[in-house]
């Protein structure tokens, strides 16, 4: 019988181990791909794409070397355009390997080094002299990534047409670096001693805006007891425009449930309605975690309804998330006119359909956290023009704090980037409070 070491000498030849860190970059090119190939969500793409890695760190790592890669990929695109002689066709593997060696360099703060040697594995068998020349010539140039982003263009475009130069420049510096963490408070009537025990400041009452350097989200006062949850300040106003309704309210396209949590903290009978059950059980969590109450129904709205009509009903529509930006890069590379269109046909007949289900005199808020105009002010006034027994409610400044004034052009609330942006800015949302004739 051969002995093991004979056996071995005769098969192919053994390659050496690839660097340490190399699977992570493995793992960020492949959710890069997912993004930017197949137009998933980067949060959908992560367990796929990281399936290999072992350890919450390295799924981290890869997962912000990807988001990071997205936030800066017109720039970094830019520096690798000025390095090669014939332009990189923007899917070849060559440009996606630079992009994740560059960005850890410039934004991340990885060796050169380090970055390039962990690369090069992924681009094995075909152009790596090009990737290694590249990357050297850009680090021998000194090679920077300016301060503010550069929008991709159809982004930039669309937004300086839609909202103007002022709001498009804001969102490019928006994406210069994740936003700040905002929680809303279960006990608002608490809001200085949550800001005060948790080192952060708080811009309305019943939120708080932690500071940058705060410690794992599970590892700070009051997450065990549910004293609190993360929510964006913006996409707290919602449920805000529904605190004095009395009774039964509908939270409809309710998971993750911060919204329910708010309207159940309010004292509301919350019925919560989704589609999505992996999603309907963050939404379970969240319950049993902050010890709130809600009836949680797993449903389609286009084919289900309540058994009587309610006092208030808040649509959260599914949306090209365009306005989430900031802390999801990969919509700005997603949503574009197809889905965006998509998405408004399917708010309208879901608006329609809640609008039955409130009593006279009740309320509808709808919502999305979107920048575009036909998942937001199109759509109102086109069920304004349909429904003559709703209203909109020109009341809408009165319920929120001065300081939102600016976020509320018509009746309607419309945060852009730019509002707020020395405190931390906010999500892009727009939101309607609709009364139904009593
Ligand atoms: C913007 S998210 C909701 C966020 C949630 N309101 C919150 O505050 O955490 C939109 C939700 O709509 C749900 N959805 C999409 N289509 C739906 C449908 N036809 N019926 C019910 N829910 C739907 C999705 O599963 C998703 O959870």
């Amino acid at each position: 019988m051969a002995r093991p070491q004979e056996t071995n000498r005769r098969s192919a030849p053994v390659r050496p181990p690839e660097p340490l860190g190399t699977a992570v970059r493995r793992a960020a090119l492949r959710l890069l791909d997912a993004v930017l190939r197949r137009g998933e969500a980067l949060e959908a793409a992560l367990p796929g794409a990281t399936r290999a890695l072992h350890g919450g760190p390295d799924r981290g790592l890869a997962h912000a070397i990807a988001a990071e890669t997205l936030r800066r990929m017109t720039d970094l695109d830019a520096l690798i355009d000025s390095a090669t002689r014939q332009r990189l066709p923007d899917d070849a593997k060559a440009r996606s390997a630079l992009r994740v060696a560059l960005v850890q360099v410039l934004a991340l703060g990885t060796p050169p080094h380090a970055a390039i040697a962990t690369v090069l594995p992924l681009v094995d068998g075909g152009p790596r002299k090009l990737v290694h020349g590249v990357f050297g010539t850009l680090m021998r140039g000194g090679a920077t990534l300016p301060e503010v982003p550069v929008l991709p263009v159809g982004v930039a475009e669309r937004w300086t047409n839609v909202w103007g130069v002022e709001v498009a420049a804001a969102a490019a510096r928006a994406i210069a670096a994740p936003p700040p963490v905002d929680l809303s408070l279960r006990d608002p009537a608490a809001t200085a001693e949550w800001a005060d025990r948790l080192g952060g400041v708080s811009l309305m009452s019943g939120h708080v805006r932690l500071p940058a350097d705060h410690a794992p989200i599970p590892e700070l006062p009051g997450f065990g007891e549910g004293a609190w949850w993360v929510q964006d300040i913006a996409a707290s106003i919602p449920a805000r425009l529904l605190a004095e309704v009395p009774g039964e309210v509908v939270d409809l396209c309710a998971a993750p449930g911060g919204k329910t949590l708010q309207l159940a903290a309010q004292g509301k009978r919350v019925t919560a309605v989704d589609v999505s059950e992996s999603r309907l059980a963050r939404l379970r969590d969240n319950l049993s975690r902050t010890t709130l109450a809600a009836k949680v129904v797993r449903a389609d709205a286009l084919n289900w309804a309540p058994a009587a009509p309610a006092d208030g009903v808040l649509v959260d529509a599914p949306c090209s998330a365009s306005g989430i930006f900031r802390r999801h890069p990969d919509v700005l590379y997603r949503a574009h006119a197809g889905i965006v269109a998509e998405l408004a046909e399917l708010q309208a007949r879901i608006l329609a359909r809640a609008a039955d289900w409130v009593k006279p005199g009740g309320v509808l808020v709808y919502a999305t956290c979107s920048l575009e105009r036909e998942e937001g002010e199109a759509q109102v006034d086109a069920f304004l023009a349909a429904r003559d027994d709703y209203r909109l409610d020109a009341g809408v400044a009165d319920r929120l704090p001065a300081a939102m004034r600016p976020a509320i052009p018509d009746g309607h609330v419309r945060t852009l980037p730019g509002i707020m942006e020395g405190d931390g800015g906010m999500d892009g949302f727009f939101i309607a409070r609709l009364i139904r004739n009593a």
